[in-house]
Formats: structure tokens, sequence, C-alpha cells
């Protein structure tokens, strides 16, 4: 039976919202290729709000290479059981509050990172359905100047760079170099490092097409990884932030003392690997950059996929080419 809300209804004074049992959601039930496992399902059960929770009406959500790894089984050790909604980040209007909550109220325009460890039994109802359920301490309210498609695009990327930049001790008048700085993360770490961090020198690798991209974003050097190779040039650093998995020859590339932040692939000392851990309160310490505009969300340019279109936008995220966030919304 096809089942939708046909409208949300609630009324003026007490601004209730009907919260429905059942919803539509992309779920998958066994690991695997997102064309084979992907099934779109309309009676998916909306979660219970627990306590310290608030339900979300999702309006869109944004994709992360961890959701895609996570499909594959990469994590299966420490995933949540299967059926799983995917999606970690979220960008919505809250619809209920569980008994504890304090700092959300019914009507609220929010958004998050709804898993705190992104790998340790992250949730199973994901935020690529209709609804979604999350611990307040992980959501924040969105930046009034963004839309919920920009909002939803933040989360997951912009805390895992400002977690690196923090963990890696990185400050004002120190240099960095980001390798992947088109990506979701990078191309956040680059802002975050300048307006945020106060770093003296910024340099970041991508290719050809991406390079006035990454001067956009205020990088004083860009380097065209097609054509060079960072690690033979005279340039050292105090830090590097690795989001492409080259942590063996970035502490070629490091100064004395310097660190190399490894998202991914192996880690050579003295690089270090750790994994995002969502923040509302970092969420809410970053807005007003967000809000003056200092720092931007970045949607690839081909623009926000439908709800319909996961599969594709799927495919899209695994080629490792999307230039800042591959969004879903509406939804
Ligand atoms: N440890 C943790 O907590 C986290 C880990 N990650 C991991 O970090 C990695 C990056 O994540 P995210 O930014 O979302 O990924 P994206 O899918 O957004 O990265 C795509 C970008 O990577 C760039 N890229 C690919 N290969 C290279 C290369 N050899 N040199 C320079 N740039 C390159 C591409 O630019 P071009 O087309 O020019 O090559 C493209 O713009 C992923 O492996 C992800 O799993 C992410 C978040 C948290
Ligand atoms: C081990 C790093 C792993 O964790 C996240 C969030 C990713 O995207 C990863 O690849």
């Amino acid at each position: 039976m096809q089942w939708r809300i046909q409208q949300q209804q609630w009324t003026k004074k007490t601004e209730k919202f009907l919260v429905p049992s059942v919803q539509k959601a992309w779920i998958y039930k066994e690991y695997g290729a997102a064309k084979d496992v992907l099934q779109l399902d309309d009676g998916v059960p909306v979660p219970e709000v627990k306590e310290d929770q608030v339900l979300i009406k999702v309006c869109a959500a944004a994709l992360n290479p961890v959701d895609f790894k996570r499909r594959q089984g990469k994590f299966k050790a420490t995933d949540s059981p299967l059926p799983t909604v995917p999606g970690y980040d979220v960008a919505g209007i809250v619809i209920k509050v569980g008994s504890k909550v304090e700092g959300f109220k019914e009507g609220d325009e929010v958004y998050g990172d709804i898993n705190e460890k992104a790998l340790d039994n992250p949730k199973q109802y994901g935020s690529l359905g209709e609804y979604t359920a999350v611990e307040e301490k992980l959501v924040a309210l969105k930046p009034k100047n963004l839309d919920f498609t920009q909002a939803a695009s933040l989360p997951l990327a912009i805390l895992t760079a400002y977690e690196g930049l923090e963990r890696a001790g990185f400050g004002p008048g120190k240099s960095i170099l980001v390798l992947g700085g088109a990506g979701g993360v990078g191309s956040l770490v680059i802002q975050l490092a300048r307006k945020v961090f106060g770093a003296s020198t910024i340099a970041a690798t991508s290719s050809t097409g991406k390079l006035e991209f990454l001067k956009s974003l205020s990088t004083d050097i860009s380097i065209d990884y097609t054509k060079q190779n960072f690690e033979e040039l005279p340039e050292k650093y105090d830090v590097i932030y690795d989001a492409v998995g080259q942590c063996d020859k970035a502490v070629k590339a490091i100064k004395g003392g310097g660190s190399v932040v490894a998202l991914t692939g192996a880690v050579t000392p003295p690089g270090f690997r750790f994994v995002v851990t969502s923040n509302g309160s970092v969420l809410s310490k970053l807005n007003p950059y967000l809000e003056s505009g200092e720092i931007k969300p970045i949607i690839d340019p081909k623009g926000s996929f439908s709800f319909s279109q996961l599969v594709e936008a799927f495919s899209y995220l695994e080629t490792c080419r999307a230039t800042g966030k591959v969004v879903i919304s509406p939804i």
C-alpha cells in the first residue's frame, strides 16, 4: 500500500505534528553495490524517539564515502544490524522531541551528522528516508542563510575538517598542504584553515580542471597532481591534511616536528588516523562563520540529486571525482 503523508497536520497553537508509523526510505538488506542492493521502500518503520532524541522530518541528506564503504561491508564488524537505511548527514525540521530534550522544540530547522561515532554501531535508520531520530547533542540549528540542501552538505565533512585541524595542533602562522583539496572534506579544510585557524600558507592538490576552484577557496599554492609530485617539490609544511590516502608520501613533505592527518589508507608515522566524532556544539560554534559567508558550503556542479536518483548519486560519488558535496534533495 502506498503510504504518504498527504500533508503535515498541525494546529498553530500547539504546533503538534502528526508522526506516522511508517515512512518511505532507501534500504539495503545485504552488503554490495548500490545498483544491486539499494531499494526504495515505502513501508520502513519510523524510528521511536528516545528521551534524549529529536525526530526530524528530513528535507535534505548528503552522501559521504563512509556511506558506500559501509554498504560494501568494509565496517561490518562494528555495523548495526541489517537492513540499513544509509545516510549520516541530515537537514530538516524537528517534529517531535524526547522527554529530556531541552535544546530544541517542534518546528526548529536543524542539521547534523546523526552518528556520534562513524564506524561504531552507526544508526540502523539513517538520513536517506523521510524521518530520522537523532540525539539532540549531535544537531544544531540550521544557519539562517543556508537552505536545507546547503546545510545538509556540511556536517560530517566540516566536523572532520575541524577535528583533524584541532588534533594536528594547527594554528595561526602555520602552513598546511591539503591532499584532495577539491573534495568534500578538503574544500572545507582549506576554508577552515584560512578563516578559523589563521593559516600563513595553504597549498592543496587536485587535477588540472580543479586548480581554479582551489584558488577560489583561497589556496596560495595549487598543485596539479597529474603534472607534479608534491613530495618532490621544495616546499615543506607544518601540517599535511591527507584526504586521499598518500600518507607515505606526505611524511616526506613535512617540516621537522610537523604532522600528517591521515583520513584514509595506510598510516606512516608521524602520520595519525582518527575517525570523526559527530558534535552539534562544534556545528553551533561554526555557525557564525557560515552565517557571515566566511565559510561556504560547496555543492558539486551537478547540483543536488532527487530522492529517486540515489543510485545515480552514489555511482557518481564512487568515482572519487566529486567537487564538494553530493546532496540528495528534496526528500
Ligand atoms: N577518518 C574519518 O573520520 C573520515 C575519513 N574520510 C575519508 O576521506 C576521504 C575523502 O573524503 P571526501 O572528501 O568526502 O571524498 P570526496 O569523494 O569528496 O573526494 C573527491 C575528491 O577527491 C579528489 N581526489 C581524488 N584523488 C586525488 C588525488 N590523487 N590527489 C588529489 N585529489 C584527489 C578529487 O579531485 P580530482 O577529481 O581533481 O582528483 C575529488 O574532488 C575518503 O576516503 C573518506 O572515506 C572522510 C571523512 C571522515
Ligand atoms: C577509517 C576511516 C573511515 O571513517 C570514515 C568516516 C571514512 O570515510 C573512512 O574511510
